[in-house]
Order: structure tokens, then C-alpha cells, then sequence
């Protein structure tokens, strides 16, 4: 494992988590590339027989159309910053993405709920590389099946990469928590391998 990332304390997980993975001067040029050069979408949901806006703006990219919150996304082909990324987070990881999942999250009421990343095209055991840039959010865990087990939050600093392998997802839910306090400008980019 890459010596910058630490295995952290979740138990019927394997989540490892690298606070300072890029430097502060590789993150300031990545999150203004990725604000510019990302074609950034609101898409909406059908939820209880609504059309809702998602809570964030997303993007995905790759080589293969991935089924997510009940939408099919299209994917659109990498751009070369994508590419450079996917090559750090690749060798950091010593595993190989052929997507990426992009959330622009705007301010501190965008969010993500409660889910695990657990569509039967990633796999039984999927290995999930999430890169953040700009704003600290809060990023939680839910047990998924121990009542007793209580949720555990991390903040997810400018510049980290988090890894989530294993009986991750399996076992565990993850959110990002709405705040009231001023949040600038988040963006968050997953790795992953979709299976054919
Ligand atoms: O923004 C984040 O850190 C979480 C993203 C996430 O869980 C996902 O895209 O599935
Ligand atoms: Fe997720």
C-alpha cells in the first residue's frame, strides 16, 4: 500500500485514507482544471413518482455506461486530466479504473445520502478511489446489518484520496452530510472498475 495512505478504524471494512496525497499546489490547478474543463450536468431522479433534482452536480467518464441512482449514464471520454489523475490514484492503489464518477458539490446543503456503492456491475467486492478537492466535507459510515455499531464520520480535506476495497461495501453505507455552516465549492471524483 502507498506509504501516505492509513487504514482507518472501520471494522468489516477496508477503507485506507490519505489525507495529503496530492500536494497544495497539484490540488489548487486540479480542482480549477476540473471546474473548467468537466461538462458538469443536473440530472434528476424519479422518487416516489417525482422528478427531484440530485442534490450536486455530476459528471461520468470512462469507457462504459453505468446505472446509478437509477440513471443511465452515457459516458463521456476521458479528458486528458482525467487521465493523469486516474494514473496517480492507479499506481497509489496498484488497481486499474476504466470509469470515473465526478460530484461538484456547490455548497454546504449539496450532498449525497445515505447508499453503498453496491451495483452488480462493480463486482462483488468492489475497489472504489475517491479524490476530493476544494471545500472539507464530512463524510460518514453507516453500518449496514450491526444496530449497535455507531456511525463514524471523517472530513475530507483538499487534495486526499480515499480507498474503499474489500467488505466495504457490503457492510457499510457512506453519505455526505448536509451543513449549515458557509462550505465554498467540493468536488469528488470516484474510481472505479465497471465489469463487462
Ligand atoms: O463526494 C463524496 O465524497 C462521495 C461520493 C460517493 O459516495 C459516490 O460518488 O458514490
Ligand atoms: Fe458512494
Amino acid at each position: 500500500m502507498h506509504p501516505l495512505l492509513r487504514k482507518l478504524p472501520l471494522p468489516d471494512a477496508d477503507v485506507w485514507y490519505a489525507p495529503n496525497f496530492f500536494s497544495a499546489a497539484e490540488s489548487d490547478l486540479y480542482f480549477t482544471q476540473l471546474q473548467q474543463q468537466v461538462t458538469w450536468k443536473q440530472e434528476k431522479i424519479r422518487m416516489f413518482g417525482k422528478e427531484m433534482p440530485l442534490p450536486r452536480l455530476t459528471a461520468w467518464y470512462g469507457d462504459k455506461a453505468y446505472t446509478y441512482s437509477g440513471l443511465k449514464n452515457e459516458p463521456q471520454p476521458w479528458l486528458p486530466v482525467l487521465q493523469q489523475l486516474k494514473t496517480q490514484v492507479e499506481q497509489a492503489t496498484n488497481y486499474s479504473y476504466n470509469s470515473v464518477l465526478l460530484n461538484l458539490y456547490p455548497h454546504g446543503q449539496s450532498s449525497m445520502g445515505w447508499h453503498s456503492d453496491d451495483e452488480p456491475e462493480l463486482g462483488p467486492e468492489p475497489t472504489i478511489a475517491s479524490v476530493s478537492f476544494g471545500a472539507e466535507r464530512r463524510f460518514g459510515f453507516k453500518h449496514r446489518h450491526n444496530k449497535a455499531q455507531q456511525n463514524l464520520y471523517f472530513t475530507l480535506v483538499h487534495g486526499s484520496l480515499l480507498l474503499m476495497q474489500g467488505p466495504t461495501q457490503r457492510n457499510w453505507l457512506h453519505s455526505i452530510t448536509k451543513t449549515t455552516r458557509a462550505t465554498g465549492h467540493r468536488i469528488n471524483l470516484t474510481f472505479r472498475n465497471i465489469l463487462s
